[in-house]
């Protein structure tokens, strides 16, 4: 399961049991952090798959599962590809 991360931001971590993907991002605004999430709000609407997340001022913790599938799949590894995309942007 490690080799998934591969290509990922670092910021990304694999966790276990609930097994998620989570990241953990520092904005330097409130502005900023929206600003990225409603990005990534419109990329869950296309990809149709869509982020556990919480927001704190100028924090974003994304923490990704596929609730079908009651764990990780693919589908959550390609949406952080997506939201590494948009990060570089
Ligand atoms: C019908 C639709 O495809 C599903 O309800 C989708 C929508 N978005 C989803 N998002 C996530 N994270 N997990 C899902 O299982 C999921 N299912």
């Amino acid at each position: 399961m490690n080799e998934s991360l591969n290509g990922l931001d670092r910021r990304w971590k694999l966790e276990c049991n609930p097994d998620r993907l989570t990241c953990e991002l520092r904005f330097v605004s409130f502005a900023e952090a929206f600003a990225f999430m409603t990005q990534v709000a419109l990329l869950a609407e296309k990809l149709d798959h869509h982020p556990d997340w919480r927001n704190s001022y100028s924090l974003v913790v994304i923490s990704l599962t596929t609730h079908d599938a009651g764990g990780l799949s693919e589908r959550d590894f390609e949406f952080a590809r997506n939201v590494d995309q948009i990060l570089t942007r």
